[in-house]
């Protein structure tokens, strides 16, 4: 096995892209450094999960009525600890806590930004040892910089988000991120401890033969969601149909692998959930940026994601994304059979 001696750590690069911005004075490059601190400590504890008692039930359940599992409070924990750290963020909207998290102290009260998070993406695959995730979304603030931030800073469209990102724990640990110019992939190296360039500039491809999706909720799918899953099942060489289903039940992992190899990652509306299930601001925002920013869609069926105007923290929106050809024929059976 050839290691690379000129690699380069996210930190490097980090500061070597601050000249993408003119004008940055370093304060996004701090925080996306505590990011990645917050990163390393999360990946230890998921390393060794079952060695220490972070597996299991946290005996609480969240705004979203789910019960926390150990490692969501953790993440949770660690992430907010290193945001209040970095001294550039003034507040934070997580998954875990009903309401933003304002950091008082005069440092963060001046921080320029905002953050978003889902700490712990994949809580139902923590205990079995399947890929989870954290992803995270950062805005400037439009609350003027030495008041204490609120609501307003949180409810912008995702166009506004300045970076977005994903960390993978998985059988590597990479963290994906873009700040507009580009996406690119970072694989924490246990040796040295760093996170280093492994994925420079990643584009997904315009089509792709795996679509993502838990069918164990067909019947409650809209009539066009159902059409194209058929369709995605039908023989047709042309179109390298049947096209292969893939679902691990971690957005971050799902989307990740589509991201690389081509796909479609749906998770709509139901009868049971007619805003679907996953979360605008801290889970389809961010993940919606990257795609775009390679190259892919990220829709709720009829419009972009970025373009939605959050009217709380925990909105929910149905999410289709990932190869530009296999989302557009997602959304023309869903207007055919007027499912939007
Ligand atoms: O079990 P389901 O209904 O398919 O839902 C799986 C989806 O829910 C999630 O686990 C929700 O995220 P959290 O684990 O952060 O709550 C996504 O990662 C995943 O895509
Ligand atoms: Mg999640
Ligand atoms: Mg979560």
């Amino acid at each position: 096995m050839t290691e690379h001696n000129n690699v380069q750590t996210l930190n490097q690069f980090i500061i070597e892209r601050q000249s993408d911005h003119p004008g940055a004075k370093g304060e996004l490059s701090r925080l996306l450094h505590h990011v990645g601190v917050a990163a390393k400590i999360v990946n230890r504890a998921v390393n060794k999960a079952g060695l220490v008692d972070i597996l299991g039930d946290h005996g609480d359940q969240n705004v979203q009525g789910e019960d926390q599992q150990k490692l969501d409070v953790f993440a949770d924990t660690h992430f907010i600890d290193a945001l209040r750290a970095s001294g550039e963020c003034a507040a934070v909207a997580s998954e875990e806590n009903e309401d933003i998290i304002i950091f008082e102290d005069e440092m963060c009260k001046n921080g320029k930004y905002v953050f978003c998070m889902d700490p712990l993406d994949g809580s139902s695959n923590i205990d079995v040892n399947v890929s989870i995730g954290t992803i995270f979304s950062i805005f400037e603030r439009v609350t003027p910089r030495g008041q204490v931030a609120n609501m307003e800073d949180f409810l912008q469209e995702g166009t506004k988000q300045v970076a977005a990102g994903y960390v993978i724990y998985g059988s590597s640990t990479m963290l994906v991120y873009t700040t507009g110019n580009g996406v690119n992939g970072f694989t924490l190296d246990p040796s040295i401890g760093e996170f280093c360039l492994s994925h420079p500039n990643i584009k997904t491809p315009k089509s792709g033969t795996i679509y993502s999706i838990n069918e164990g909720n067909y019947i409650n799918f809209p009539q066009g969601v159902k059409k194209y899953i058929k369709y995605c099942q039908e023989k047709d060489a042309r179109s390298k149909r049947p096209f292969t289903s893939r679902y691990i039940g971690s957005l971050v992992a799902d989307f990740h692998r589509n991201l690389l190899k081509g796909g479609i990652f749906i998770y709509p509306q139901t009868n049971k959930n007619p805003d679907g299930k996953l979360r605008l601001t801290y889970e389809c925002n961010p993940v919606a940026f990257i795609a775009e920013q390679a190259g892919g869609m990220a829709t709720n069926g009829d419009m972009r994601i970025l373009e939605i105007k959050p009217d709380s923290i925990h909105q929910r929106v149905p999410f289709y994304t990932g190869s530009t050809k296999m989302v557009q024929k997602t959304e023309e059976f869903l207007h055919f059979f007027n499912n939007i």
